[in-house]
């Protein structure tokens, strides 16, 4: 008769043949032990053990009654029974990628070979390479380990296991470096006088299928060269440098938006100024300038005989000319105020045309204006204003207007003031006035006061 419950132990860490998970059975063999409880009706009840060492003496002490996944040892049969090899699996030699490759254990030399506690290959190293200096470890993952620091040269181990934990634990500096001769042939085990059980488990194995022998195996492996990149390393690298790259774009795109901001601030700055400037000399020529003739005004007047009073030893003759409309009133009255505007405007551009560059036409107000003359005697200051006279003589203003001008003329005397030579010319343009107009007057000559 058969057991309804039997107790399972299991290797906890040896995946993906088998493990313990919180608490559970999970790999290869907890899926043939699910398989085995649907198809026998037995229930199996994992009694969960720490290492693979506990699990062989509760194996022994009869604790446990069954062991899902194990080689066939002699020493093992001393207390267990097997069923048929249901999975096989190379064994390899796993050392850091500087080592050479070696092949297989006949050409470990002196290296030391780390191994786990408990495991049938040390029994079978015993037996053939009793030479190697062994390096116990606990499980599989501590050899990783102890190859890793450098604590052993080799680990010998399940390739499918080794596959798992190189990925797992990401031990990349590790390669395969050789095949050793001896498969893993795994087995259920059961304890001695259970034996009635093997037939019927091994009945219910043959019943599976390939396909899902495949899928259970496909469910804990993933295959995968070990020899392979990198990848996390290559993305790590890759996300840095793009975000290099963005940060770079980001800052470059800042700087050519700010960039793009301050020269649109610098040209609006610039039509600022502009602006101001051109206000600025439309106030200065205002300042300076008659607004309806366009000539200079008397402000401008006054400066300019500040500056000529400050040459007091210059040599050059300096001669004013003084000038007024003639019955300016009438033409006024005969054709309106703005003819007589337009009329002062082409006087004052006709006196701008007759005038050298360094004379200045200033209109002192009314239909008055005054022509400083550097550099120019009485004589020559006279034939100017004839030319002047003549030519307004013999031309219409604002279309149809006939005028004539009366001018009073002074050459400054030495050390005489400006103002009282422009008083001279003035008076010089009353007399010409009085005696009849259309004609030129010079002032009497300057007489200094007798200190
Ligand atoms: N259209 C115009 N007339 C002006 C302007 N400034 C002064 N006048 C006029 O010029 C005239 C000057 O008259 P008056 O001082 O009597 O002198 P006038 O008629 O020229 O006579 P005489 O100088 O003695 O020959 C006045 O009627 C003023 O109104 C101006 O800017 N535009």
């Amino acid at each position: 008769t058969l057991p309804q419950q039997i107790t399972y132990c299991v290797d906890p860490d040896w995946l993906p043949y088998e493990a313990i998970a919180d608490g559970s059975h999970v790999g290869i063999s907890a899926d043939y032990i699910r398989y085995l409880q649907r198809a026998t009706g037995i229930e199996f009840v994992l009694l969960p053990t720490e290492s693979w060492n506990q699990t062989l003496t509760a194996l022994q002490q009869g604790d446990c009654q069954l062991t899902p996944m194990l080689n066939r040892s002699s020493e093992r049969e001393q207390y267990l029974v097997f069923s048929d090899v249901y999975f096989r699996s190379p064994n390899v030699l796993v050392s850091l990628r500087e080592q050479p490759f070696l092949q297989s254990l006949d050409n470990i030399g002196e290296r030391s070979l780390a191994v786990p506690e408990g495991y049938r290959l040390l029994e079978y190293l015993a037996m053939h390479y009793p030479e190697i200096p062994i390096v116990l470890v606990q499980s599989e993952a501590d050899g990783l380990t102890a190859v890793a620091s450098g604590r052993a040269d080799l680990f010998i181990g399940s390739l499918y296991s080794i596959n798992a934990l190189i990925q797992q634990q990401a031990l990349y500096q590790m390669k395969i470096a050789g095949w050793v001769g001896l498969e893993d042939e795994l087995r259920l085990g059961v304890i001695t006088g259970l034996e009635p059980l093997i037939p019927v488990l091994e009945q219910a194995l043959a019943e599976l299928s390939d396909t899902e022998r495949i899928q259970i195996y496909r469910n804990w492996t993933q295959i995968e060269v070990i020899d392979h990149t990198n990848y996390r390393l290559i993305w790590q690298v890759s996300a840095a440098a793009l975000g290099i790259i963005l940060l770079l774009l980001l800052w470059n795109y800042r700087s050519s938006y700010f960039n793009r901001k301050l020269q649109e601030k610098n040209q609006q700055l610039k039509q600022t100024q502009a602006r101001l400037q051109r206000a600025v000399n439309k106030l200065q020529f205002l300042s300076s300038h008659d607004p309806l003739t366009k000539t200079y005004n008397r402000n401008h007047f006054d400066q300019s005989m500040q500056k000529q009073r400050r040459q007091p030893h210059s040599d050059d003759a300096f001669s004013l000319i003084v000038l007024d409309i003639d019955y300016f009133k009438q033409i006024n009255d005969q054709y309106g105020h703005l003819v007589g505007d337009q009329v002062l405007q082409e006087l004052a551009y006709e006196l701008m045309q007759q005038v050298r560059d360094g004379d200045q036409v200033t209109r002192w107000g009314g239909e008055e204006f005054v022509i400083l003359c550097q550099k120019t005697s009485l004589p020559e200051a006279k034939v100017l204003a004839e030319r002047i006279r003549q030519s307004i003589s013999q031309q219409l203003f604002a279309g149809s207007v006939q005028l004539s001008c009366s001018f009073g003329l002074a050459e400054q005397g030495a050390k005489e003031p400006l103002m009282a030579c422009f008083e001279r010319a003035d008076k010089a343009l009353y007399q010409a006035k009085a005696e009849g107009r259309d004609r030129i007057c010079l002032a009497k000559p300057f007489v200094a006061a007798v200190s």
